[in-house]
């Protein structure tokens, strides 16, 4: 079964967000492709909800963030999306104040996390308030750097209000932050289709059955088909560097019955018993993922050899 794509739309508040959700709407629906789009707002009223045309599947959040306060919410709205409708691509438009990572660790439940494909990390940059984001308070400042970094396509919008002098200024400040995104200057978040999905086209002809293996944050779904020894895979969690930053799954253990649901994030580990009888996937989130290796290990510690 073919996967759905997701791509998730990280930007400051007004960068230009919806602009782009448009326009890529526009695109797909050339393309004749089923499209779903998850628009998450912090506020209790849907603002933007009229780009979305009827032919389109929405699915509003409001009054919370898809990263953290309603991340269970965004999980069951996901699972139901996929289970209804047979979609190519599922867009998701973040809060403003979103954390990139966190929404795409929200994407990734291991309950689906073999059905879809997450293609990257759009971010929206608006030029002007960048410039002038010592205005804006010490974590706002973070949380633009953050999503300025785990990018996979940068569109610095907003240009028209930019001089010459500024924009190559701004190029070079977000280079250091982010040298490996592919940075595209708009106005109206008008950029090329193509620019945007040809990254990842590109990088599926390069790398045939690892098609996410360049994008910035990266993830692995392994499967475990039998029980797996709690010390091996204890020992193995310890030695993990740090650019993991996230992992969950279901895990059957041989010293005991029944599912145990694990969750790791920033080192810490966390079993629970768990109720249902779901698939054993295991879903790793990090940087410069090796997945080759990590598969090698999974699978290692699964025949006790870990
Ligand atoms: N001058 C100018 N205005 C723009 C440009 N792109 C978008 N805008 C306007 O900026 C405002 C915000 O754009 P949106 O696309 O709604 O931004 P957003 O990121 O979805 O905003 P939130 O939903 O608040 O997070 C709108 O009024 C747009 O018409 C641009 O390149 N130049």
């Amino acid at each position: 079964m073919e996967r759905t794509e997701v791509y998730v739309l990280s930007g400051f508040l007004g960068s230009g967000k919806t602009t782009l959700l448009k326009r890529l709407l526009q695109y797909e629906k050339e393309h004749g492709r089923k499209v779903a789009v998850v628009m998450n707002e912090i506020g209790q009223v849907s603002i933007d909800s009229h780009v979305v045309s009827e032919d389109t599947m929405l699915s509003e959040l409001l009054s919370g963030c898809v990263c953290c306060t309603i991340q269970d919410q965004f999980e069951v709205e996901l699972y139901s999306l996929l289970q209804q409708h047979r979609l190519d691509v599922i867009y998701i438009e973040t809060t403003g104040v979103a954390h990139p990572v966190e929404v795409l660790d929200a994407c990734m439940s291991p309950l689906f996390a073999d059905r879809i494909q997450t293609k990257g990390i759009i971010t929206t940059v608006d030029a002007i308030r960048w410039i002038n984001r010592d205005q804006l308070s010490i974590p706002l400042q973070m949380l633009l750097k953050e999503q300025i970094r785990h990018a996979d396509v940068l569109i610095v919008n907003k240009t028209d209000e930019l001089r010459p002098d500024e924009q190559a200024k701004l190029s070079f400040e977000l280079q250091a932050i982010n040298s490996e995104a592919r940075t595209i200057f708009t106005t109206f978040s008008n950029v090329r289709m193509d620019d945007i999905h040809s990254f990842s086209r590109r990088m599926q002809n390069e790398h045939k059955q690892v098609s996410i293996e360049r994008l910035r944050i990266q993830t692995y779904v392994h499967t475990f088909t039998k029980p797996i020894d709690l010390d091996m895979f204890e020992q193995w969690v310890r030695q993990l560097p740090d650019t993991i930053y996230r992992m969950k799954g279901f895990l059957r253990f041989t010293h005991t019955s029944g599912i145990y649901s694990f969750q790791y994030a920033y080192g810490t580990p966390l079993y629970m018993k768990e109720e249902m009888n779901v698939p054993l996937h295991f879903v790793i989130i990090g940087e410069q993922l090796d997945k080759q290796k990590l598969k090698h290990e999974l699978d290692n510690i699964q025949k006790g050899e870990g």
